[in-house]
């Protein structure tokens, strides 16, 4: 039999290869996560909306991971039944769902189409077109978010010891091109209503193409499956059981980092949903100048979390990076809430804490979780940060209801920004603990990640 000597893995072209690949499925992902944002308007003049349905539609994406702990159930699936079976069935559930979406938001739908009259026969007072771009989006974020625990198993896979931190780098750099792209194309196709629905079905076609990348990659991993299993006996997979994951439970720097994860990110995606309004109703831009400053922040993070990771790489510190991160989301609020310094300024110091943070935080899990387990770690995390992403936008939606009686024109956004304060305070604390917690029993979180 002919040895093999070198795996694919080995070789550094088919590594970024493969990043390429599962980076295209994750920014057709975060395409269709973001397209809708500079859609809302079309949406509630084109089908009668109410800002309640469109705070509806948004949340929707996290109900599968958080209620139903979808992100968990398919990491342990993704641990038991491997790359490839997994990451087709969420990837495939991720297109259909953007499919559905995108059904629900077409003239054929709304002129009676199949499953139009079912839809209507409930909850009249949402509309038929409402129900069905729900049950899309439910789908959608059923398959989404476990198709990025599968991408990051698949970077740990290809990664480990080999510039893992600049790789995960790279993967949230990808995304945030793909949320980028959806500011900057989604309205200009939606042409300001005529072609709404063509922004919909090319932001659900994008998905569909992601699921063939998907497929290409399955092709690379069976041969590096293959190549692996003739060099090193290969274990059966380990089944899942709930004691690994009172172990993953009972470790506490991966308890602290699930909870800065949830905090850091409630303090970020939920505000940045807010921010253009804000920036507009605070700063009195116009739509534009908003957009324009909002959308720095993606681009600006596709650059930085890739050279943070690359210096994660090298010279770790991944704990203190976090805790800067923190410190400066911190900031970046309080300056928001209390100053009228330019926006430009606080949102590239937001991109940098936006960076940092990610680039630090998704790698460290390989210190702290044996591979055959990473999939459930992430998965965990995932789910506990799909409850943030659930519920800070609404609790946000109400302190502004709340403080500004009467739903003036322009809003007063002190109190809601503060609440932002208050979630970057709390991960603040939760990453110096995790810094505290490593330092006492050197679970090596402060250590470069490339094997020296
Ligand atoms: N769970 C995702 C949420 C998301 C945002 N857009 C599409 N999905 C997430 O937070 N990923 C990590 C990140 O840093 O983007």
């Amino acid at each position: 039999m002919e040895k093999v000597r070198r795996a694919l893995n080995d070789s550094p072209a088919m590594r970024w290869a493969v990043l390429v690949l599962v980076g295209f499925v994750l920014s057709v992902n975060y395409y269709f996560y973001d397209a809708f944002s500079t859609l809302k308007d079309l949406l509630l003049k084109e089908f009668n909306f109410t800002n309640t349905d469109y705070g509806l539609f948004v949340s929707f994406y996290s109900i599968p991971n958080t209620f139903l702990l979808m992100a968990v159930i398919g990491g342990a699936i993704l641990d038991r039944f491997g790359i490839r079976r997994t990451g087709f069935m969420f990837v495939f559930f991720m297109a259909f769902g953007a499919l559905l979406t995108a059904y629900g938001a077409s003239d054929y739908y709304s002129a009676g189409g199949p499953g139009y009259g079912l839809m209507a026969s409930f909850l009249p007072n949402y509309s038929p077109e409402l129900k069905m771009m729900l049950l899309g989006r439910f789908f959608f974020g059923l398959g989404a978010e476990t198709s990025i625990v599968v991408v990051s198993k698949i970077l740990v896979k290809w990664f480990k010891g080999k510039n893992l931190a600049l790789a995960f780098g790279l993967k949230v750099g990808f995304g945030r091109l793909g949320t980028f792209a959806a500011l900057q194309v989604s309205p200009v196709v939606a042409g300001g209503g005529p072609n709404l629905t063509t922004a919909v079905w090319l932001a659900a076609i994008l998905v569909l193409s992601g699921l063939l990348a998907f497929m290409v990659y399955m092709l690379l991993d069976a041969k590096l499956d293959k190549q692996v299993a003739l060099t090193t006996p290969t274990a059966a997979p380990e089944k899942f059981s709930f004691k690994d994951l009172g172990v993953i439970l009972s470790n506490r720097p991966f308890i602290y980092i699930v909870l800065l994860c949830v905090t850091f990110y409630s303090a970020v995606f939920p505000f940045v949903s807010y921010a253009p309004d804000f920036f507009a109703d605070k700063f009195g831009f116009t739509d534009v100048q908003s957009g324009r400053v909002t959308s720095l922040l993606p681009i600006g993070t596709a650059f930085f979390t890739p050279l943070f990771g690359f210096i994660i790489d090298r010279y770790g510190k991944s704990a203190t990076a976090m805790i800067l991160g923190s410190l400066i989301v911190l900031g970046v609020h309080l300056t928001f809430a209390y100053t009228m310094v330019s926006p430009y300024i606080p949102v590239i110091f937001l991109g940098i804490a936006f960076s940092l943070v990610p680039a630090a935080m998704w790698p460290s899990m390989v210190k702290l979780v044996k591979d055959s387990r990473i999939g459930t770690a992430y998965g965990i995390m995932y789910s506990v940060q799909n409850l943030g992403l659930w519920g800070i936008p609404l609790l946000a939606g109400i302190i502004l209801d709340k403080t500004n009686p009467g739903n003036p024109l322009v809003a007063d956004y002190t109190m809601t920004i503060l609440m932002f304060a208050g979630l970057g305070l709390v991960g603040l604390l939760f990453s110096l603990l995790l810094k505290f917690e490593d330092k006492k029993k050197a679970f090596g979180i402060e250590l470069p990640l490339n094997k020296k």
